[in-house]
């Protein structure tokens, strides 16, 4: 035996790794019980007191431990309750071996957490059994029970947020990371409906799901993976990869898996934003007025109201360019741009780059006279903007000249190929009345007032200012 009491001795069956600790203060006892131990293959550890009993076991950490109730000093209820109040041996099992078999120190042996109790004097097959029994339940708890945590520290590490849904859309479970994308603290979701999280028919739509599958859980297959919009404790909204698979557990369930999408989104939503805005001005661009034209034209076809458009050019580019550089031009265009959009007040408005040194904005349910207000105003500002332009012959500062047209559209106006009518005759009617302020001098505002047949308002214009059609003097 070595210090600390351990025999270990081979096993028939080889069996090497189990360790007994055997308590008992009649030395009899113990060489007797050690011998059936070390026979059945298990390693033992003995103690001759409750004492010695405790710092055995916190020291060696046996598998089972066989204690005796009736010893000097500290007895083996005592020396119980100790190991069951210490964690590095409170989990070991413990059966008591006693003469003193009553119901009251069977019970309170029990009560103090033994897994069982062996009455003397000792009948050592039996003994062994309960052993045997005993180590065999012990490894299967064991085994369950580093299972369970090992699944448990998967769920609560996991970055995917977890959560389990009863058929009838309660919320049964939630990890950490479903609780932390939805602002929720621990345990808050449990209980919920998932229809508190979801947009009603998102949330119609899934619990019509897990109703078919509680019909038929034969039948049932997942629901796949979708994009949905989930509420957040705040109230906002965060935008998930939601996976619902279904699963039978005593009743049908449904796991969810959530994964957080929000920056993919952003960045699709900053893309989608950047394909609208023009890069160098960071006004909208082209394609973005276009779209929007296109919306308010029809807009103003149910509602009746006017539409204005004013296009602007600025005047002598190509000089200014020339005399001060490209990257002076663009900066000019930057500030142009600035002084453009603070014209752009309302929802309805829209300031853009429509390419090269050519803006436009338009103006809903604005009048003609309303228009021209604006538009005189966006020309002053660029004027006062004092823009140095060196060689223009026009003035010392950048100025722009500017064409104003309004319509009220009307549906037969509307169709393909809408040179006659439709948003393309407000262009045509503005961008003409535009060189008219060109050939007028420049650093002026001049307005079309185009019915659907834009030409002709031009021409009218035109003839008015006395220059041609196609606006040259
Ligand atoms: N710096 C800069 N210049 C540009 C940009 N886009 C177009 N331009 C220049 O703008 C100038 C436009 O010149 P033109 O169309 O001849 O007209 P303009 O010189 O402004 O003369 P008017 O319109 O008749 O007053 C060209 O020289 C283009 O190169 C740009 O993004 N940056």
């Amino acid at each position: 035996m070595d210090p600390a009491g351990s025999t270990g001795v081979g096993s028939p069956t080889g069996r090497r790794d189990a360790a007994i600790l055997i308590v008992d203060d009649a030395p009899d006892n113990l060489a007797a019980l050690r011998e059936q131990m070390v026979e059945q293959g298990y390693q033992t550890y003995v103690a001759g007191t409750g004492e010695r009993a405790l710092q055995l076991a916190r020291r060696v950490h046996p598998d089972l431990i066989l204690l005796d109730i009736v010893m000097p000093g500290m007895d083996g209820f005592e020396t119980c309750r100790h190991l069951k109040s210490h964690p590095v041996t409170q989990r070991i099992p413990v059966i008591f071996m006693s003469a003193r078999t009553g119901s009251e120190d069977v019970v309170a042996g029990f009560d103090l957490g033994a897994v069982d109790y062996i009455g003397k004097p000792l009948r050592m097959a039996e003994v062994c059994a309960r052993v045997r029994t005993q180590l065999q339940m012990h490894a299967n708890s064991a085994t369950q029970q580093e299972q369970a945590e090992r699944l448990r520290t998967i769920v609560d590490h996991m970055a995917e947020g977890l959560l389990i849904i009863e058929a009838g859309g309660r919320i049964q479970f939630t990890n950490p990371a479903c609780d932390n994308y939805l602002g929720y603290g621990p345990d808050e979701l449990a209980g919920r409906h998932i229809g508190d999280l979801l947009a009603p028919v998102v949330a119609q739509e899934y619990l019509a799901y897990f109703a078919r599958y509680a019909a038929q859980p034969d039948t049932a297959h997942s629901h796949g993976t979708r994009e949905v919009t989930i509420r957040h404790k705040a109230g906002k909204p965060v935008c998930m990869d939601l996976t619902l698979t279904p699963m039978f557990l005593r009743q049908p369930l449904f796991i969810g898996l959530l994964h957080d999408i929000t920056h993919h989104k952003l960045s699709e939503d900053a893309l989608q934003r950047a394909a609208l805005v023009d890069s160098l001005t960071q006004i909208a661009n082209r394609r973005h007025f276009d779209n929007f034209l296109e919306k308010e034209w029809q807009r103003a076809v149910r509602s009746g109201a006017p539409l204005s458009l004013v296009v602007l050019d600025v005047d002598h580019f190509k000089l200014y360019n020339d005399t001060l550089g490209h990257a002076a031009g663009d900066v000019c265009l930057q500030q142009v741009a600035q002084a453009l959009g603070a014209h752009a007040l309302r929802m309805t408005d829209l300031a853009a780059r429509y390419g090269g040194e050519e803006f436009v904005l338009l103006f809903a349910e604005t009048d003609a006279d309303a228009a021209a207000l604006l538009a005189e105003a966006i020309r002053a500002h660029v004027e006062t903007l004092q823009l140095p332009h060196p060689k223009s012959p026009t003035s010392p500062w950048i100025t722009v000249s500017i064409g104003v047209a309004t319509m009220v559209p009307r549906q037969q106006c509307i169709g393909p190929g809408t040179g006659q009518g439709g948003p393309d005759a407000l262009f045509v009617a503005a961008d003409r009345a535009m060189y008219a302020a060109k050939d007028g001098g420049r650093n002026q505002v001049r307005a079309a007032q185009p019915g659907c047949d834009a030409m002709a308002a031009v021409r009218a214009v035109a003839h008015g200012a006395g220059i041609a059609a196609d606006g040259r003097a």
